[in-house]
């Protein structure tokens, strides 16, 4: 998968700042050549005109629907720069401010031919230092945009005082604890931290983890502050095979065809920084994460994930896992997206390493019980 385009998808609220982000990609000397996706809300493509930089190609989306819509798009256009491979090292996609990033990320899972030439790097989420607490009571898709980044990129903050500042954070948190996060001012974050991260690198994460773990403790001595739900833990990552299934994957509303093939791909993250761990627990969207210690056994563990999605699909934004299967040397991967979900067996388990599994749940209004309760069934 080294050869694969990394893509990296810029989200967040309207006014957040992505536009500032993007500008700042393009200007920046990086000695990368990035093709630039702006999928753009409404008729007239605005922000075209604010993307500065000739060096790098544009390419603008202009679609009225951005739900239905954008996967067809995207797909269509991901192939189209495909052709042009060699001219470029990274694709970038910035969504409209109201999208939903799951057709988006979802892109990256079920198409086959996007899938074998591109794979989804990171979703970086700009949130709006000033606003985005506001965003989040009145404005479903600002809060499904946390839960789904990777790297939250908290705007703005020089509006805000530092104690609305930990505020904020706090939120963060509470509705996606993996995700890395960083304080920004005009989008002024190095673009190491947003570009080719890798985030649904496995390995990577597990890397991090140790000082996240430390930190989680440390969360605990706070005591209005819990940390949304699950402990420890996250991580994941990609490729292929995979059982499951196509579904579906949008909001109620949505009306898309998804029926599209299966297989899928996608996701993952990192975790948090600058020690500003607690979090505020969000009654709508929360994290689990399971650790297990010990092999399951594929033939219950994978119907069960399976049944899972399928049941609680529109609910889990996103989920992945690491597991220990039984008398199998090699780690089994998945992650999803709603109701698709793509898993594979990756590299071997090394000796030194504990064969512990660890799965992460995000999503609204999640069925703790339910998540937790089938899952330690079919692990006894
Ligand atoms: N004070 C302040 N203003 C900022 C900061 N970052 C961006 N802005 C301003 O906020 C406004 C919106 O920024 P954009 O980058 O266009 O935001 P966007 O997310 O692309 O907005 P849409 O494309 O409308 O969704 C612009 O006027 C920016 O100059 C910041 O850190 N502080």
């Amino acid at each position: 998968m080294t050869d694969k385009i990394p893509v990296t998808v810029i989200t967040g609220y309207l006014g957040a700042g992505k536009t500032t982000l993007l500008n700042r990609i393009l200007t920046e000397q990086h000695g990368r050549r990035y093709a630039v996706i702006v999928n753009e809300f409404g008729e007239i493509g605005i922000d075209n005109d604010l993307v500065v930089g000739a060096d790098e190609e544009v390419f603008e989306m202009n679609n009225g629907c951005i739900c239905c819509t954008v996967r067809g798009d995207l797909i269509r256009i991901i192939e189209g720069l495909m052709r042009r491979r060699g001219k470029f090292d990274a694709i970038i996609v910035e969504t409209t401010g109201l999208a939903d990033p799951a057709p988006v990320a979802q892109t990256f899972f079920v198409d086959a031919d996007v899938k074998d030439a591109a794979r989804l790097d990171a979703v970086v989420t700009l949130a709006d230092a000033k606003w985005l607490a506001a965003r989040l009571k009145d404005a479903p898709e600002a809060k499904t945009q946390i839960a789904f980044a990777d790297v939250v990129i908290l705007n703005k903050t020089d509006l805000v005082t530092p104690a609305e500042l930990e505020e904020v954070e706090a939120r963060i948190r509470g509705i996606n604890p993996y995700a890395t996060l960083h304080r920004a001012v005009k989008a002024d974050v190095p673009l190491k931290a947003v570009l080719e991260r890798n985030a649904f690198d496995l390995d990577r994460i597990l890397q991090i983890e140790p000082n996240f773990l430390t930190a989680e403790e440390h969360a605990h001595d706070h005591e209005h502050q819990l940390h949304a739900h699950g402990h420890h833990d996250h991580e994941h990552h990609d490729h292929d095979h995979d059982h499951h299934e196509p579904g579906h994957a949008c909001g109620p509303d949505c009306g898309h065809d998804h029926h599209d093939h299966d297989h899928h791909h996608h996701d993952h993250h990192d975790h948090d920084n600058h020690g500003h761990l607690k979090a505020i627990h969000d009654a709508e969207m929360q994290s689990i994460s399971i650790r297990h210690k010990g092999d399951l056994d594929p033939e219950r563990f994978i119907p069960w994930l399976n049944e899972l999605v399928q049941q609680e699909g529109p609910d889990i934004l996103r989920c992945k896992g690491i597991v220990a299967l039984k008398n199998e040397p090699r780690r089994f991967v998945f992650q999803g997206v709603h109701m698709i979900l793509d898993g594979d067996l990756q590299r071997e388990w090394k000796d030194d390493e504990p064969r512990e599994s660890r799965l992460v749940f995000i999503g609204r209004k999640l069925k703790e019980d339910v998540i937790r309760g089938g899952f330690e069934k079919i692990a006894s």
